[in-house]
C-alpha cells in the first residue's frame, strides 16, 4: 500500500493473479497524471468494486470524498462467438466521470478502448490528488469491431431524437439489438455522459405489422423490458427503442465453463418470485411469453440481488385481440410445456417456417409456468430437467412424461418447499399446474413473501415507498443453503424451434 497526497490506494488481486494475460479489457490507475503500476483486469464473472470499502473493493481509495462503493466495472460474455461487453456503474454520492461527463448515479455505461473513468475529488480540486481510471480493451478484441458491418446492414443512424451508434449488444434469430442515444436528454442535460438504451432492429415481412412491439409498447412493468418507441423505415426494419439491460442473460450468468452452475436457493427464491411478478402481470393483461427461457431473462447487473427483465416477446400472444387458447406450436422444446405440441418427428410441422398449427386443443397461459418451472430447476441443481441425451426428440419425449428424478444428489441441499415448488410447475396435467397467482401462494413463496416484498422494494426496485426494512431477518438467509457449483455438462448450444 503506497501512501498518494491524502489518498491510500490498494488494489487487491482478489480476482486472479494472472488474469490480465487472460482477462479481454484491464483498467489502469493513474493519479495526479502519472502512471502507477496499477492494473485490474476485468474478467467474466468478477464485478470489480472501486471505493472505500476495504472488504468489498478491489481498488480501495481511503480519501473521505470517495463512496464506499464508488463505481462498479464488469464484463458481458454471451458465448464464444460474441463480443465481449464492459460496463461501469456509478453508485457514488460525489460523482464518477466518464470522458469528462458526468454519469448519472446507478446508471450504466458501456465502455470502449481508452475510455478515462475519474472519480469525484469533492471540494479539493487537488489535481495532484486526481486518480484516473483509463480503460484499455486488449487489441485481438479490438480488430473483431467492424463499424462498416451495420452500414451494409443499411440500418438508419437517427430516427427522431434516437442517434442509433454501431456498436452491437447482442444478436438474435431474427435481429440485432444495439446501443442508442436520446439527443433530447443530452440537450437538457449537457453535464451528464449521455444514457444507454438498446433498440432492436427486425426486418419485418413486407407489409406485416410487429405483434412484439405493439404489445411491448402496453407494458410497464419493472420486470419487463420498457419500450419507449418504435419506428419502421421503408426497407422494413422495424426499430424498437428500449431499456439498455446492462448485466447479461440468466444464461450466461449461470454459465461456468461448458457446464450450468446451479444457484443458491435465496437466490433463485428472489429470481423466481421476480418472474412471477412479471407473469402475473403480463397473464393479468391477457399476454403470454411463450418463450420464456434462460436466455431471455436479463440481468440489470451480474450479481445476486438485482433486478431481473423479460425480454423477447417475438413469439408473445395477445390473447384479447383472439380467442383464450392458442395452437401454434413454438418456443424452444427444452423449456416448452407438452401441450403446446411439439412432436418428436419434426415431418409433422417442418414446411413451416416459424411455427405450425396442429391438430389439438390447444393451450394457455399456464404454458409459461411450466417454462418458469424447467428454470427453477436449472437454477436449483445446474440441470436440465429433461434434457435426456440432449436431442429434440428426447427432450420432448422426456417431458410428455415429465418424470423429476429429486434423488440426484444435487437435491440434496434444496429444501423440500423448493422441490414441491418444482413438482407443482412441471405437472403435465395443465389442469394441476399452478397458474402465476397460485404460484405466488405456494408455500415455497409464501413462508418468505415478507422478506421477499421487502427486499423486492428495497433492494432490487431501490424504491422507498416500498416496505420499511426495519427487521430484515438474517435468519432467513442463514436457515438457506449456500451456494453450490455442480459440473452436470449440459452442452450450451442455444436451441430455437420456429
Ligand atoms: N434491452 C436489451 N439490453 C441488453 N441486451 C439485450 C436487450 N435486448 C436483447 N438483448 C440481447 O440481445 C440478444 C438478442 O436479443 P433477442 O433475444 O431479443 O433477439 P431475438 O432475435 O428475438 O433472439 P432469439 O434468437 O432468442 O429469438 C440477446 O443476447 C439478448 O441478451
Amino acid at each position: 500500500m503506497e501512501p498518494m497526497g491524502s489518498y491510500n490506494i490498494t488494489a487487491k488481486n482478489g480476482i486472479q493473479v494472472d488474469a490480465v494475460g487472460e482477462a479481454a479489457a484491464h483498467l489502469e490507475v493513474n493519479v495526479g497524471g502519472h502512471i502507477t503500476e496499477q492494473v485490474i483486469p476485468i474478467v467474466k464473472h468478477h464485478l470489480v468494486k472501486v471505493g472505500r470499502n476495504n472488504k468489498e473493493c478491489q481498488l480501495v481509495l481511503t480519501n473521505p470524498s470517495i463512496s464506499s462503493i464508488h463505481c462498479v466495472f464488469w464484463c458481458v460474455f454471451f458465448d464464444e462467438d460474441s463480443i465481449p461487453m464492459f460496463y461501469v456503474k456509478d453508485c457514488s454520492l460525489n460523482g464518477t466521470y466518464l470522458n469528462g461527463l458526468l454519469l448519472k448515479r446507478d446508471k450504466t455505461y458501456l465502455l470502449k478502448d481508452s475510455d478515462i473513468i475519474e472519480l469525484s475529488q469533492g471540494n479539493e480540486g487537488n489535481d495532484s490528488k486526481k486518480i484516473q481510471l483509463v480503460f484499455m480493451i486488449n487489441d485481438d478484441l479490438q480488430s473483431s469491431l467492424d463499424p462498416k458491418l451495420l452500414d451494409q446492414m443499411g440500418f438508419l443512424r437517427e430516427v427522431d431524437q434516437w442517434e442509433i451508434t454501431n456498436r452491437i449488444v447482442g444478436n438474435g434469430t431474427f435481429g440485432h439489438v444495439l446501443i442508442t442515444h436520446n439527443s433530447k436528454e443530452r440537450d437538457d442535460d449537457i453535464c451528464y455522459h449521455p444514457e444507454n438504451y438498446a433498440v432492436k432492429i427486425i426486418r419485418l415481412k413486407p407489409n406485416k405489422f410487429d405483434k412484439e412491439a405493439r404489445i411491448l409498447l402496453r407494458l410497464d412493468h419493472p420486470n419487463i423490458i420498457k419500450v419507449y418507441h418504435t419506428f419502421c423505415d421503408r426497407n422494413n426494419h422495424l426499430y424498437i427503442f428500449q431499456d439498455l439491460i446492462p448485466g447479461g442473460d440468466l444464461f450466461s450468468y449461470l454459465a461456468k465453463g461448458d457446464c450450468l452452475t446451479s444457484m443458491s436457493e435465496t437466490e433463485s427464491l428472489l429470481i423466481v418470485f421476480q418472474i412471477l411478478q412479471a407473469l402475473n402481470y403480463l397473464h393479468d393483461q391477457g399476454i403470454v411469453h411463450r418463450d420464456l427461457k434462460l436466455d431471455n431473462i436479463l440481468l440489470c447487473t451480474p450479481e445476486p440481488c438485482t433486478r431481473i427483465v423479460l425480454a423477447d416477446f417475438g413469439i408473445a400472444k395477445d390473447l384479447n385481440s383472439n380467442k383464450e387458447r392458442m395452437h401454434t406450436v413454438v418456443g424452444t422444446p427444452e423449456y416448452c410445456a407438452p401441450e403446446v405440441g411439439f412432436r418428436a418427428n419434426r415431418k409433422a410441422y417442418q414446411s413451416f417456417s416459424r411455427a405450425a398449427t396442429l391438430e389439438q386443443r390447444g393451450y394457455d397461459s399456464k404454458c409459461d409456468l411450466w417454462s418458469l418451472g424447467v428454470i427453477t430447476h436449472i437454477m436449483l441443481t445446474g440441470i436440465s430437467p429433461f434434457y435426456g441425451d440432449g436431442s429434440e426428440r428426447s427432450i420432448i419425449q422426456n417431458a410428455k412424461v415429465g418424470r423429476l428424478n429429486f434423488k440426484l444428489k444435487q437435491w440434496d441441499i434444496v429444501s423440500d418447499n423448493a422441490k414441491s415448488f418444482v413438482k407443482d410447475l412441471l405437472q403435465t396435467d395443465v389442469a394441476k399446474r399452478l397458474n402465476s397467482k397460485q404460484s405466488l401462494e405456494h408455500i415455497w413463496i409464501a413462508k418468505h413473501l415478507s422478506q421477499l416484498e421487502r427486499l423486492y422494494y428495497k433492494k432490487i426496485l431501490c424504491n422507498n415507498e416500498g416496505p420499511k426494512l426495519e427487521s430484515l431477518t438474517l435468519d432467513w438467509k442463514r436457515k438457506l443453503p449456500k451456494s453450490v457449483v455442480i459440473s452436470q455438462a449440459v452442452p450450451k448450444k442455444k436451441k430455437v424451434l420456429q
